[in-house]
């Protein structure tokens, strides 16, 4: 009997990958050493999303972490689990290590550590790594000594801390910052970066910091944090102009890395940070192009895309390549979407180098002057679009109210290669925020053709 399929961590990726494989026919090993569905159902997208929606929708702290709670199933993945035991899939619950790789002629052995100390080693005939990423410290002086709350330990807590810091100013940071300040907290969020969401344009960013500033979180950028002392009341960060903070709780939202410590890989399949570098159908490939027989690696492990939705889609770019019916993975339309209150939407490259770009102001569209006269509501928020040489859409980036909805036209327009003359010509409904993507791409086109003259 040959070896069976083994996929090491059960997260977005990994999960997928089992259980399609399993659904196929195959033989499926999961190896999983915390909870059988990885961080997004129990400890990331879908805690972080239930609870704010619930600050959005002004429920109290007590109301909103009980329906965090239903949410992530109480972070019990019994039934996760047993569906895929269901479809005949054997689940190892501990901690694996590669100590072999699949060969082109021998298959790979996976050692299984248990809780209790023991260990199983598997054999694979193909392997699919899925171990995901986890949360690092900021090096700052003083705060390993403070109250910490990771993002997953802040979605699992039952407290609501009086004062809370955040340190960064990533999706975690102002997802985390706007959720705590709407439910009671007195929020403070120091990033590093010159604005929030540092890897969108500057507008972005200081669009999302005037928002969560009207809901009362202190937003410091541009910062250098140079220590944290213990403060009559509780702790202070002092930070490099002199400025200190007060807080009762740090929580750290300044990156995610790549779980391959302690994985056993080889250091040739591992690009920076430690991510497992792959092509474009999931292989994992060293740098100078050599291919790892039988071995496939899917989710944050990549360090590709972050996202949940990223995941899935190399998820079953793995699937189609073991199952025969290859296709090359395709990252360009990959939305990043953040549900704070305005919600914020980007795709492909908003970097601006190379590219010409236009944007426009939601206030300026009809939807915003009916919400103003019949709510009595001020829009904030605008759209930006990125096109190249060739007039071809190559990024976009939104902020403002269901931005993470509507956005979904410009990803798909994004990944489809669409040029100037065919969004222009599209017909969008009226009175909707879509109207708002019309005008910059007029715009964009008129300078083609100043340009062409
Ligand atoms: C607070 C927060 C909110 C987020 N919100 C969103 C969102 O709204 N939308 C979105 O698309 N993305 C969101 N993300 C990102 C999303 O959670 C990740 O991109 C996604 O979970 C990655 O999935 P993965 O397949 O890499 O596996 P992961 O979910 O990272 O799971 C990996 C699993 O592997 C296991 N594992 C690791 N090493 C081993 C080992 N050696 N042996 C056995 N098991 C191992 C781990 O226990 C874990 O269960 C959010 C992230 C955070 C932190
Ligand atoms: N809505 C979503 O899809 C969603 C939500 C949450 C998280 N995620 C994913 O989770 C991953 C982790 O998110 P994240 O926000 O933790 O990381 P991130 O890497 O996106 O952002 C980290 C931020 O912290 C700042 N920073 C770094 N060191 C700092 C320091 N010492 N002090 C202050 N600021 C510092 C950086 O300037 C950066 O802006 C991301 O890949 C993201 O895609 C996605």
């Amino acid at each position: 009997m040959s070896a069976p399929d083994v996929v090491l961590g059960s997260g977005s990726g990994g999960k997928m990958v089992a259980q399609q494989l399993a659904e196929a026919g195959r033989s499926v090993v999961l190896v999983e050493d915390g909870l059988v569905g990885g961080y997004c159902p129990y400890l990331a997208c879908v805690p972080a999303k239930s609870i704010l929606l619930s600050a959005h929708h002004g429920l109290s702290w007590v109301a909103a972490r009980a329906v965090r709670d239903d949410a992530a199933a109480h972070r019990d993945d019994a039934a996760a689990a047993q569906a895929l035991r269901d479809l005949g899939i054997r689940i190892l619950r501990g901690r694996g290590r590669v100590v072999a790789e699949p060969g082109t002629d021998a298959p790979g052995r996976i050692e299984v550590t248990f809780p209790d100390g023991g260990t199983e080693t598997v054999e694979a005939g193909l392997l699919v790594l899925g171990p995901g990423s986890h949360a690092v410290a900021p090096p700052v002086p003083g705060l390993d000594e403070a109250p910490t709350w990771t993002s997953e330990e802040a979605l699992a807590a039952d407290e609501l801390p009086g004062r809370v810091l955040v340190l960064g100013g990533g999706a975690v940071a102002v997802e985390s910052a706007q959720a705590l300040q709407r439910l009671g907290s007195r929020v403070t969020l120091v990033q590093r970066g010159e604005h929030l969401l540092s890897g969108e344009p500057a507008w972005v960013g200081e669009t999302l910091a005037g928002a969560l500033r009207a809901d009362g979180v202190e937003v410091h950028v541009g910062t250098t944090s140079e220590r944290v002392t213990r403060a009559a009341d509780g702790w202070e960060l002092h930070l490099a102009d002199g400025t200190r903070l007060g807080t009762d709780r740090f929580l750290l939202a300044t990156g995610r890395v790549p779980s391959t410590d302690g994985l056993g890989l080889d250091d040739r399949w591992l690009r920076e940070k430690g991510a497992v570098r792959v092509d474009a159908r999931c292989r994992v490939v060293a740098e100078d192009g050599e291919v790892a027989p039988e071995m496939f690696a899917v989710g944050d492990v990549t360090g590709i895309a972050t996202y949940t939705h990223a995941a899935n889609h190399q998820a079953r770019t793995v699937v189609g390549e073991i199952l025969g019916r290859g296709r090359d993975a395709d990252y360009s339309g990959v939305p990043r979407a953040v549900y704070t209150s305005p919600p914020v939407f980007c795709v492909g490259d908003t970097s601006g180098e190379g590219t010409r770009s236009a944007r426009f102001d939601l206030a300026d569209v009809e939807r915003a002057a009916l919400l103003e006269t019949s709510q009595g509501r001020t829009i904030v928020g605008g759209v930006e679009l990125f096109v190249d040489d060739a007039g071809v859409l190559v990024g976009a980036a939104a902020i403002g109210e269901e931005a993470d909805a509507w956005g979904a036209e410009l990803s798909l327009a994004v990944r489809a290669r669409l040029d100037l003359d065919l969004l222009t010509h599209h017909v969008r409904a009226f009175p909707t925020w879509s109207e708002a993507i019309l005008p910059p791409l007029e715009e964009l086109r008129g300078r083609t053709a100043d340009q062409a003259r």
